[in-house]
């Protein structure tokens, strides 16, 4: 039916099913952003999942697709100095996780947050990377020289599927900034900058794309050499809801590379 592959069993008479065990026949769906939206909301709604419990999936998904893409001994740099930039909303959030997990895995992070929310999962996220010594940038490095000097690695955490319209300052300059390094660009859901359908031809081209839950409609624009897909939490009853057909992840882990 060209539909996702999906095994049923039974188990006290309640039908388990999902998606895997074989390989999906119909190609991954690219959700538009009112889509990605929705489905969103509907695991903190119907499915009851709390923001943090699934930004810490995120995030931790992050961190792992980076160790597999770039392993500290891919670092030219004499530490495996990573830089993360994190934005206002949730995409923000993913990259203070993000860098928490860097950290336990062995990189240099080092953050630069210019507005933070004053919600208490923000707080805490960024008292948890204080607490393991990742520094947070007090300015953003004025030349996309420094930055290419000090580190090996950018996480753009800036903004996500809810991104819209042209970009406010202070995000403006550091995009632009952005654009002039030459180490490589991580970027957690969304190139940001970019339209999440259309995506942006003289944006931001980062190196590696991380798609949580499903890959938005830009990331058909994205020409970077790696992209994962990360945030393993959809359940099988979502993912047919929005007819995700998701590809199967191998085994226990939590990424899996799509290109
Ligand atoms: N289900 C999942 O996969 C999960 C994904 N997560 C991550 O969450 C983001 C989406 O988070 P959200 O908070 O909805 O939005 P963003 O982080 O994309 O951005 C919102 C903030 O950005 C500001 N904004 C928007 N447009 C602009 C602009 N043109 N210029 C400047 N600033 C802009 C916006 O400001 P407002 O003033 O408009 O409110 C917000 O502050 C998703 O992509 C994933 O990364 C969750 O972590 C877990 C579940
Ligand atoms: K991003």
């Amino acid at each position: 039916d060209g539909g996702s592959a999906l095994c049923v069993c039974k188990v006290e008479g309640v039908d388990l099913a999902w998606p895997g065990f074989g390989v999906p026949r119909g190609a991954i769906s690219h959700p538009r952003q009112e889509e990605a939206q929705a489905i969103d909301q509907e695991l903190f709604t119907e499915y009851k999942f709390s923001v943090d419990q699934l930004m810490e999936l995120a995030g931790l998904s992050c961190a792992t697709a980076i160790a597999k893409a770039y392993p500290p001994s891919s670092f030219t740099t004499s530490q495996p100095a990573v830089l993360v930039v994190c934005g206002p909303g949730n995409n923000g959030g993913d990259g203070l996780v993000c860098a928490r997990h860097l950290k336990m895995f062995g990189y240099q992070p080092t953050v630069y947050y210019p507005k933070r929310p004053s919600k208490s999962l923000f707080e805490g996220l960024t008292t948890q990377c204080k607490k393991m010594d990742i520094p947070f940038l007090p300015e953003f490095p004025a030349e996309a020289a420094f930055i290419d000097e000090l580190y090996g690695l950018v996480v753009d955490a800036i903004f996500g599927f809810s991104f819209k319209g042209a970009v406010r300052e202070p995000f403006g300059s550091i995009l632009s900034t952005l654009e002039r390094v030459t180490v490589p660009i991580a970027s957690i859901d969304i190139p940001s900058g970019w339209d999440v359908e259309k995506g942006k031809a003289d944006g931001l081209q980062p190196d590696m794309l991380i798609s949580l839950t499903a890959p938005k409609k830009a990331a058909m624009h994205f020409t970077g050499r790696y992209h994962f897909l990360g945030g393993r939490f959809v359940p099988p009853m979502l993912q047919e809801k929005y007819a995700l057909n998701l590809p199967a992840y191998p085994g226990t882990d939590c990424v899996l590379q799509l290109t």
